[in-house]
C-alpha cells in the first residue's frame, strides 16, 4: 500500500527542528532549483519539510495580521509553511499564489494565501518548475491531487449544525485544494444507503460524510449492494467530516474531531484498506465498521434517551447507575479466538508500528486508485467475499469456543481505538490486521473496581485491569438473554432502571455502530481489507498506542 513521502507533522502548525535547520541556510541564489526570488527581494525556498518564505516585509505585515502569534514563525522576517499544509500553488502572469491551511486556534484552521510577483521575466521556466516541485512536496505520490469528492451532508447531524460546519469550515479548504466537489443532503433515514448503492464509483475518489458515524455506516452498506461491491469498496474511500457527537471515524483516521482539521487530513490522506465486520442476524446481512455492543455500552448508546436533557452527562450518569447497580446482561458467546494474551497483543501492536515506520522510510509510494489490480478486479469475482464461518442460520462452527456468561456486564467488540473523544476503549485496535478486539467485563466485579476502570478509559489503560478480558478474535456468535433478578433484588433493579433512564425499556438492547438492532442472536466475522479509507498513517490509527507498549 502506498505511503506518504514525509509523515504529516503531529502538529502541522508547529515549527519542527528540521524547519529551523532549513532556515539557517536557505539558498540565496535565484538559480538554485529550490529557491524562487520574487518581488520585495523576498525568497521562497523549498526546505526539508516546509516552504520557507523569507521577506523583510513580513515584519510589518505580521503586526497587522498576526497579532495572536498563530502563524508558524521562525524569525520576524520568516514564515515556514509545512508542505503538509500547502493546499495548492500556481503561477499566473508571473504571479505566484500559494494557498495553505493556516491555524486559527488550537483546534481549527482556515485558508491562508501567500502571493508574490516574479519580477525577473527570464525566470518564467524556473518559476513554473518551482511551483511543480512545491506541489510534488505538498502532494507526495501517495496523495492524489484534486480528489473528486461526493459530499453527503446530514442536515440533522451534529444537532443540526452539519450544513453550517461543512459550508464554513470545510468547503473553503476543499476549494483551495482544487478538489472537485459534488454536495448532496440526505433527506431521510437510509438515504445514504441508496446513494452508496447507486454511486458511479468511477466518477468519485471519496465519499465524505458531514455527519456522525451513522452516515459512513450507511454508505458502506450501500456500496456493498452495488453490482460489483468489492470493486466499489476498493475504488471509493469513505471518510468523515466530523459533525456528530462520537465522530469515531474521523478521530481514528484524521486524529481530530475538528471539521477544518479533518478537511486538511482528507485532502492529504493516503488511501488505505480497512477491515469491515460482516453481521448476520435472522435473514439479514450487513456491515459494521466501528463496534457491536451488548450490555452496559448498548444501554448507554441507546437506553438513555429519556436523559437527553442532561447533555453528554447522561452517559456518565447512566454508567454510574448501572455500575453501582451491578447490572448484568447474560449471554452465551461462541468465539473464534486468535489471541487472549494481553502482552502478546501489545507486542503485535508494537510490531505494526515498526512495520509502518519501515514502510514509510522505504517510501513505497503511490496512490493506487488506478492500479492494474483494478483490472484484475474487473475480470475476476468482484462479489463480496464468502463468509469463512457462515451465518447465524448455520450450525455453530467447530472453531468457535462456547462460553456461557450469566453475569456478563459488558460485551463490546471494536474495530477502532477511539469510540468517541476521551473513550479509547480498544487501544490495541489496528485498521487492517484482520482481527476484532473483544472486551468482556463481568457485571459482578467490585463497584470500586468498576469506577476505577471508568476513570482509565480515556487513555485505554482500563484493559490492563485483571478483571478486563481483552482478546483478538476472528468471528463470534452471541445469544443474549434478558436478566431475571432474584426476588430480593427486583425492587432495586426496577429503581435502578428508572434512575438510569430505562424505566420504559421492555426489551434488551444491542448496538451496532451506535444504531439499534433487534435483541436477537447475531454472528459477526471480520472481513479483512474490504473497505477503503484515507489515513495519515496507513496501517495505524492516530491513537498513540496502548500504555506500556
Ligand atoms: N434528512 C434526514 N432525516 C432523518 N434522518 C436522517 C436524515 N439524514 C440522515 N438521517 C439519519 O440520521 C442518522 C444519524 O446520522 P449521523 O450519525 O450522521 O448523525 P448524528 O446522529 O448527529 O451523529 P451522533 O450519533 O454522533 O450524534 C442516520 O441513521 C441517518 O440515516
Amino acid at each position: 500500500m502506498a505511503m506518504p513521502n514525509t509523515p504529516p507533522p503531529s502538529n502541522p502548525f508547529s515549527d519542527s527542528a528540521d524547519i529551523r535547520s532549513d532556515v539557517s541556510g536557505p539558498a540565496a541564489s535565484s538559480d538554485d532549483a529550490d529557491t524562487l526570488t520574487v518581488d520585495r527581494n523576498a525568497t521562497l525556498t523549498l526546505g526539508t519539510d516546509a516552504l520557507i518564505v523569507l521577506d523583510e516585509g513580513l515584519r510589518h505585515r505580521r503586526k497587522a495580521d498576526n497579532c495572536c502569534g498563530l502563524l508558524p514563525q521562525l524569525a520576524k522576517t520568516t514564515q515556514a509553511i509545512p508542505f503538509y499544509n500547502v493546499l495548492w500553488a500556481e503561477l499566473e502572469d508571473f504571479e505566484v499564489t500559494i494557498k495553505y491551511a493556516r491555524s486559527t486556534g488550537k483546534n481549527s484552521c482556515n485558508v491562508g494565501t501567500v502571493s508574490y510577483t516574479v519580477i525577473d521575466k527570464s525566470l518564467r521556466v524556473h518559476a513554473e518548475r518551482w511551483v511543480e516541485r512545491l506541489l510534488e512536496r505538498a502532494y507526495p505520490p501517495a496523495t492524489k491531487r484534486r480528489r473528486r469528492v461526493k459530499v453527503l451532508v446530514n442536515p440533522f447531524g451534529g444537532q443540526g449544525y452539519a450544513a453550517k460546519l461543512w459550508q464554513r469550515d470545510v468547503e473553503p479548504i476543499f476549494a483551495a485544494a482544487k478538489s472537485k466537489v459534488d454536495v448532496e443532503r440526505t433527506a431521510y433515514h437510509g438515504h445514504a444507503i441508496e446513494i452508496g448503492e447507486k454511486l458511479d464509483v468511477d466518477a468519485y475518489d471519496v465519499v465524505a460524510c458531514a455527519s456522525g458515524d451513522g452516515l459512513p455506516h450507511e454508505v458502506w452498506n450501500g456500496l456493498a449492494k452495488q453490482r460489483n461491491p468489492r470493486r466499489a469498496m476498493r475504488k471509493v474511500a469513505v471518510v468523515q467530516i466530523p459533525c456528530g457527537s462520537g465522530n469515531a471515524l474521523s478521530l481514528n483516521f484524521n486524529g481530530t474531531d475538528s471539521p477544518s482539521l479533518a478537511a486538511l487530513a482528507i485532502v492529504k490522506g493516503v488511501r488505505t484498506p480497512f477491515d469491515l465486520v460482516a453481521i448476520t442476524q435472522g435473514d439479514r446481512k450487513f456491515y459494521s465498521f466501528l463496534s457491536q455492543a451488548v450490555g452496559i455500552i448498548a444501554e448507554l448508546d441507546l437506553g438513555t434517551e429519556s436523559l437527553r436533557w442532561m447533555g453528554s452527562l447522561r452517559f456518565t450518569w447512566g454508567a454510574l447507575v448501572r455500575l453501582l447497580g451491578k447490572s448484568r446482561y447474560p449471554a452465551t458467546i461462541a468465539v473464534a479466538v486468535e489471541s487472549d494474551d494481553k502482552q502478546a497483543i501489545k507486542a503485535a501492536y508494537r510490531n505494526a508500528v515498526v512495520e509502518q515506520e519501515a514502510a514509510r522510510a522505504k517510501m513505497l509510494l503511490h496512490d493506487d486508485t488506478d492500479d492494474d489490480d483494478d483490472s484484475l478486479l474487473e475480470t475476476q469475482n468482484t462479489g463480496l467475499p464468502e463468509l469463512r464461518y457462515g451465518t447465524i442460520q448455520d450450525d455453530l462452527p467447530s472453531a468457535f469456543q462456547v462460553e456461557d456468561q450469566p453475569s456478563l456486564g459488558n460485551f463490546y467488540v471494536g474495530n477502532m481505538c477511539w469510540m468517541s473523544p476521551d473513550n479509547a476503549f480498544f487501544p490495541n485496535a489496528l485498521p487492517s490486521d484482520g482481527k476484532l478486539d473483544m472486551v468482556n467485563i463481568s457485571g459482578a466485579i467490585k463497584r470500586s473496581t468498576g469506577l476505577r476502570m471508568l476513570m482509565h478509559i480515556d487513555d485505554g489503560s482500563h484493559v490492563d485491569f485483571p478483571e478486563t478480558s481483552y482478546r483478538k478474535v476472528l468471528a463470534y456468535r452471541i445469544t443474549p438473554r434478558i436478566y431475571q433478578p432474584p426476588p430480593e433484588r427486583r425492587l432495586w433493579s426496577k429503581f435502578g432502571r428508572w434512575l438510569g433512564g430505562a424505566a420504559k425499556q421492555k426489551v434488551g438492547l444491542i448496538s451496532v455502530d451506535g444504531e439499534s438492532v433487534p435483541f436477537e442472536p447475531f454472528q459477526a466475522e471480520v472481513v479483512p481489507r474490504l473497505a477503503t479509507v484515507l489515513s495519515k498513517r496507513p496501517g495505524l490509527y492516530e491513537f498513540e498506542g496502548p500504555k506500556g507498549s
